[in-house]
């Protein structure tokens, strides 16, 4: 819109600067024409009145008022043409009457006395002056004017050069998204060029589908499982309940009257719309996968669902039966293919509870819509048998009394939960539906029901796991006579584990999952905490990963020694969340440091081959910690793979083992010690030795026989 404008002011404004170049000369060479000073009186008057037809004007003023003033009769180039035909007009007929009737008085002009000459010069050149004066001002006053509304419109305005048209300024797209954004921009011109006013200033827009999908921000290609696309089928399945709700109860009780027929089509072809909408649009556009590839591409996708049944459905679930409406009655049962769109409805299901934390409730009311929906149909047909048979005719049909709605809904509901207490069907009809309603009401019910338990069974199975694991656990240790005190701690540990993880074997879950899933799962879970450890900074990143698949957390209550000096390390620990206590000194009572999340320990033992793989130090949890445990095999293990790694972590551990601190204090037994790195080497016993020497001489018999006699000394 704004560059359509902005061609109209240019164009004026080109023609008005030669206009007033052209009438200058004019001005010079004028020498005869003071007679014409009425005949111009007229034509201003002429242009005043043209001018006011001067509709979309828009002019550069700083040029005009530098420019002197003058008349133009300088037609408009073709090349200016623009959309704006009239307005166009209205500045030709403008610039053309007036300097025409302009050259008439100047073409008419006779000599006269020189004296009468000059003073009507004089005369004509300043009413010249101040005319065009006047004109120029007017000019301005308008521009200034559209300026503002077209900053008001548009938001913002452009001074300087006029926009080239989108598809010669925009440069050759690089992705499907430009060149969706450059059709879209070019189709956006292409309608307002279309619906572009007379009026100046005034301007019909009209959207097109592809700039309402644009801002709808309606992606090319959708993800199933996109949050967007579940809430778009939430309307589709509404869309689709609609039908399957309200078709049988208006068909059955006739609540499709003539009164309230607009607001049922009303809410009909909304529905309607929605079904096109999702076939034109969404299921167009839906990803699928083929041969293990993500297909994202237009074509495509659009020939999947050309060929999928899904589409053959939804079409025939548009097709408008109800246009029988006119020839026949206002039967809603002409709109009942409208059912047939049952996927979108199943998908819709399917979609939520993927995304869904607690998917279970949903199953649960999903389950009851159905049990629901079964009273409805039957409320509804069994309102139907009644007028069959004639309303009250027999004790088993409808009585006529009360809403009807209600009372058969009533009549249903006991009915088919075979609650009892209705009247026993008297003819055949009566006898064959009361029948078919036990045979539902036993298998479909039933069924239903059992549904339902089932959901919540499984809702509730990780509590009854835990609850079943506690009750054993302490049955075990009552039988076993163990003491309160252990009771209680294993009671808590059990309780902790609950609450902080709300699962009591949680590794077992993923085990069945591939080894990719798991280390993803392990990477978003646990990499975070790992990452930090300075250990293992230096590491190779794929050695980290490796670890990460071997983690195992445990959890730890307050006081729990996690390591013990002297103990022999199998074990290196990170903290998950909770804090330790390093406890070292005299009496190995004195806290060397307290350890938090993110922190690791026990790595001396496994990694610096200090004190003979001994625990340097106690450990104990201070609180309720939880810790990651990796084995000293597996760590082992993954090391072989990474030599590199190894020797890193090797350098690390020994830097960390506080040498300095122990080493002053304690020149005793290396192995009762913390502070060697490198353990010395003990001299070879020497009875070993001279069994060595044996075998060497005189071989493997001679040292068999050798223990042989020992055995039997012994
Ligand atoms: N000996 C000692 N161990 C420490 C200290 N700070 C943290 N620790 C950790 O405590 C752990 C005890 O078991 P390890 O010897 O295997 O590894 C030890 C270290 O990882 C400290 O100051 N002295």
């Amino acid at each position: 819109m704004f560059s359509k404008l902005w061609v109209q002011k240019v164009t004026p404004k080109q023609e008005v600067l030669e206009g007033i170049q052209k009438v200058t000369s004019q001005q010079k060479d004028q020498k005869s024409k003071e007679q014409e000073t009425k005949v111009r009186e007229n034509e201003s008057l002429k242009a005043e009145e043209k001018d006011t037809e001067f509709k979309s004007v828009s002019t550069n003023t700083q040029a005009m008022s530098q420019s002197p003033p003058c008349w133009n009769r300088t037609k408009e180039p073709k090349s200016q043409t623009t959309n704006a035909t009239v307005s166009k007009q209205g500045v030709e007929s403008s610039l053309h009457i007036e300097p025409a009737s302009m050259e008439e008085e100047v073409g008419l002009h006779n000599t006269s006395s020189s004296e009468c000459e000059q003073e009507q010069r004089v005369f004509l050149s300043d009413r010249a002056d101040a005319q065009l004066h006047s004109l120029v001002l007017r000019v301005r006053e308008r521009t200034s004017l559209y300026k503002e509304k077209l900053i008001s419109e548009d938001g913002s305005s452009s001074d300087e050069t006029p926009p080239a048209s989108p598809s010669k300024k925009a440069p050759a797209p690089k992705d499907d998204e430009e060149k969706q954004q450059q059709e879209i921009s070019h189709d956006e011109t292409k309608t307002e060029e279309a619906y572009y006013c007379d009026m100046v200033c005034f301007e019909f827009k009209r959207l097109s589908i592809k700039k309402i999908i644009h801002k709808l921000r309606i992606p090319e290609s959708i993800e199933n499982s996109d949050w967007r696309y579940v809430l778009w089928l939430f309307l589709v399945a509404l869309a689709w309940n609609w039908s399957c709700w309200f078709i049988p109860v208006r068909w059955a009780f006739n609540f499709q009257t003539p009164d309230t027929l607009p607001y049922w089509l009303t809410m009909d072809y909304i529905c309607d719309f929605i079904y096109l909408l999702d076939m034109l649009v969404f299921q167009t556009r839906l990803q699928f996968i083929k041969q293990g590839d993500i297909i994202n591409n237009k074509e495509e996708m659009k020939k999947y669902y050309m060929q999928s049944l899904k589409f053959k459905l939804d079409l025939a679930s548009v097709i408008p039966f109800d246009l029988f409406y006119l020839v026949f009655d206002c039967n809603p049962l002409f709109r009942l293919n409208r059912l047939l769109k049952y996927l979108a409805f199943f998908e819709f299901n399917y979609r939520l509870e993927a995304i869904m934390e607690k998917a279970y409730i949903y199953r649960i009311v999903r389950t009851t819509g159905y049990l629901l929906y079964l009273l409805h149909i039957n409320a509804c047909i069994y309102y139907w048998a009644s007028v069959y048979e004639g309303i009250s005719s027999t004790k088993w049909v409808y009585n006529g009394k009360g809403n009807r709605y209600l009372r058969c809904y009533y009549w249903a509901v006991r009915s088919l939960i075979t609650i009892g207490g209705i009247s026993e069907p008297v003819t055949l009809f009566e006898i064959i539906f009361q029948g078919c309603n036990y045979f539902i009401g036993v298998f479909v019910f039933s069924s239903l029901l059992g549904q339902m338990r089932d959901i919540i069974g499984k809702a509730t199975t990780e509590f009854s796991y835990y609850q079943s694991s506690i009750d054993n656990t302490m049955n075990y240790m009552n039988a076993y006579s163990v003491s309160k005190c252990v009771q209680n701690r294993v009671r808590k540990w059990y309780e902790y584990t609950w609450e902080s993880q709300g699962l009591l074997a949680s590794s077992e879950l993923l085990e069945n999952l591939p080894v990719k899933m798991q280390l993803s799962i392990a990477i978003d879970q646990n990499y975070a905490i790992v990452s930090k450890v300075d250990l293992f900074k230096e590491c190779d990143k794929q050695m980290t990963y490796d670890m990460l698949l071997k983690l195992k957390s445990v959890v730890y209550l307050p006081g729990d020694f996690v390591c013990k000096k002297g103990d022999v390390g199998k074990e290196m620990y990170i903290i998950k969340t909770g804090q330790v206590q390093v406890l070292g000194g005299p009496d190995d009572k004195e806290v060397l440091v307290t350890l938090k999340a993110g922190s690791v320990f026990g790595e001396i033992s496994l990694l610096a081959g200090v004190g003979g793989n001994r625990r340097t130090a106690n450990v104990i949890a201070s609180g309720f910690t939880n810790l990651f445990i990796l084995d000293k095999k597996t760590l082992n293990e993954i090391l072989m793979n990474y030599p590199d790694s190894q020797k890193v972590l090797k350098r690390k551990a020994r830097k960390l083992f506080p040498v300095e601190k122990d080493k002053s204090k304690s020149k005793c037994n290396p192995a009762n010690t913390s502070i060697f790195l490198i353990r010395p080497k003990q001299d070879t016993p020497k009875l070993f030795n001279i069994l060595l020497l044996a075998v060497k001489s005189k071989g493997l018999t001679l040292l068999r026989r050798f223990l042989k006699m020992e055995t039997k000394v012994i």
